[in-house]
């Protein structure tokens, strides 16, 4: 616990995107269950979402940022989800318009330390005032070691062939991205704010100015590639661990009645829950043929996905007679749901989902089998990381035409952890019980925050 004398102060200025501001709210609560002081820079709408995660309003100040308009963003973009992730570049030259506002804001505040993620001019301002930094990542540490260290070479004119070769002394051979999915890294030379620059030279120019490297792992997960990234950037790296504020007994969130009272009618174990995050918007057909192999697995399901692409809402979107013939068990539904309370609801029994790094450690530390369908590129290489290294969840296969899963290999996947007696399903359980008796505990993690926290204290004198 901190005393007046020790207690430190801390800004906290994510990317716009819910996948970021979360996990540093997260944090945030955990420095602050611990008396430590945060002014937490966000923008308006973004104060409304998050507020409920709030879990210490008396040590956590939300300090509301305006977001400026950006010809070609839709009006009132704020954050990643009011928009379609190809103009995610747009939004950046907002969030770096908001500069002025920032440095205002911690000259008055002059905090002990600013973290930041893809704000890559905070050091600049934070050596004029005096205050330290650290850029904390809440992606995980493999796909920064593959995509944006000074080792892996970018040019504007980068081939995917290229973009597979991962950089020099980069630790792994197994977390890579082979044949197609090298594609999914080529937005890192694509521009990404204002001035042009690029999505790589701003994430390793936000690394290199930070006083130290703040990442959302453990060195069980992802020890290697933490050493790779310090090795890099010559700078010390310190890990939080996955931060999910999932037991803070000082704020207990319960399961709508809705989703609590419908799941609690099942078997334990026996529900399927799916959900792709914040950022993924798919297709119709995709969104559909997701939705038929639920239906086609038999098993009992929660959806939980945006509308796809040209639609409003998620009912147009439904395949034809869709919810009257999985009446009774299955529900897709309207919106936003409480993911991390869905996963510990004894009746949900596995997690289809995308591997983004929150529900990846989310998944990991439930006691549910895992599918995933990973999307972006750090989700792919997150994936490699649970099917080809831990050996705890399965992929869905991918068509080699279009690239996209089919209702039949949704539904294989599903049942090969389902099914009762299958080998594969068995494995994994095993797998992931043990990873989570080595690498998940809550006395692990909670160390490595007071750890983080220590060495927090030893920066700052
Ligand atoms: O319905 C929902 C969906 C999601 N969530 C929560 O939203 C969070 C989603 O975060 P994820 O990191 O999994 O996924 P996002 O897609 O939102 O994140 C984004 O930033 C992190 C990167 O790793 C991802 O690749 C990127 O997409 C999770 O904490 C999850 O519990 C809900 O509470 N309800």
């Amino acid at each position: 616990m901190a005393t007046r004398s020790n207690q430190l102060h801390i800004a906290m200025f994510p990317w716009f995107a819910t996948g970021h501001m979360t996990p540093f709210l997260h944090l945030s609560n955990e420095l602050a269950k611990r008396d430590h002081k945060i002014t937490f820079l966000l923008p308006h709408k973004a104060h409304f979402q998050l507020r409920h995660l709030n879990h210490h309003p008396s040590l956590i100040t939300f300090h509301t940022i305006t977001v400026p308009h950006v010809e070609g963003l839709p009006l009132g973009t704020e954050t990643a989800s009011d928009i379609p992730i190809f103009l995610n570049h747009l939004l950046a030259i907002a969030m770096d318009k908001t500069r002025d506002q920032v440095q205002q804001t911690l000259t008055i505040i002059k905090p002990d330390f600013v973290f930041y993620d893809n704000a890559y001019w905070m050091p600049e301002i934070a050596r004029e005032i005096g205050i330290k930094t650290v850029c904390y990542n809440v992606v995980s540490a493999s796909s920064l070691a593959i995509a944006l260290v000074p080792a892996r070479k970018v040019n504007d004119s980068i081939t995917e062939e290229e973009l597979r070769v991962p950089p020099e002394g980069y630790p792994s051979s197994k977390v890579v991205l082979s044949g197609n999915e090298a594609k999914a890294l080529s937005f890192i030379s694509l521009p990404f704010g204002e001035g042009n620059i690029t999505f790589y030279d701003r994430i390793v120019m936000a690394m290199k100015g930070s006083d130290a490297i703040g990442i959302r792992t453990t060195r069980e997960l992802e020890g290697n590639f933490c050493d790779y990234i310090a090795s890099q950037y010559e700078k010390q790296v310190l890990l939080t661990g996955p931060v999910l504020s999932l037991d803070d007994s000082a704020f207990e969130e319960k399961l709508e009645p809705y989703w609590a009272d419908w799941l609690d009618g099942f078997e334990r174990a026996s529900v399927v829950f799916c959900a792709f995050g914040s950022q993924i918007n798919l297709e119709k057909a995709q969104f559909q043929e997701i939705l038929l192999g639920f239906e086609l697995s038999g098993l009992p399901f929660i959806v939980a996905l945006k509308a796809p692409i040209g639609c409003e809402t998620v009912e147009e979107a439904l395949p034809q007679g869709f919810e009257e013939r999985v009446k009774g068990r299955g529900k897709v539904s309207r919106g936003w749901v409480q993911q991390p309370l869905m996963l510990k609801h004894s009746s949900v029994g596995c997690f289809v989902n995308h591997c983004g790094f929150g529900s990846m450690w989310e998944s990991l530390m439930s006691d549910k089998q895992i599918v995933l369908v990973p999307h972006l590129a750090d989700q792919v290489l997150n994936t490699k990381l649970l099917v080809g290294e831990l050996e705890v969840a399965v992929e869905v296969e991918r068509g080699e035409t279009d690239g996209w899963i089919s209702k039949e290999s949704l539904s294989k996947a599903i049942r090969l952890v389902m099914d009762e007696g299958s080998e594969v399903g068995v494995r994994v359980k095993i797998n992931h019980a043990k990873w989570k008796e080595n690498g998940g505990t809550s006395v692990l993690i909670n160390a490595y925050i007071d750890k983080f926290l220590q060495n927090l204290q030893h920066f700052s004198n």
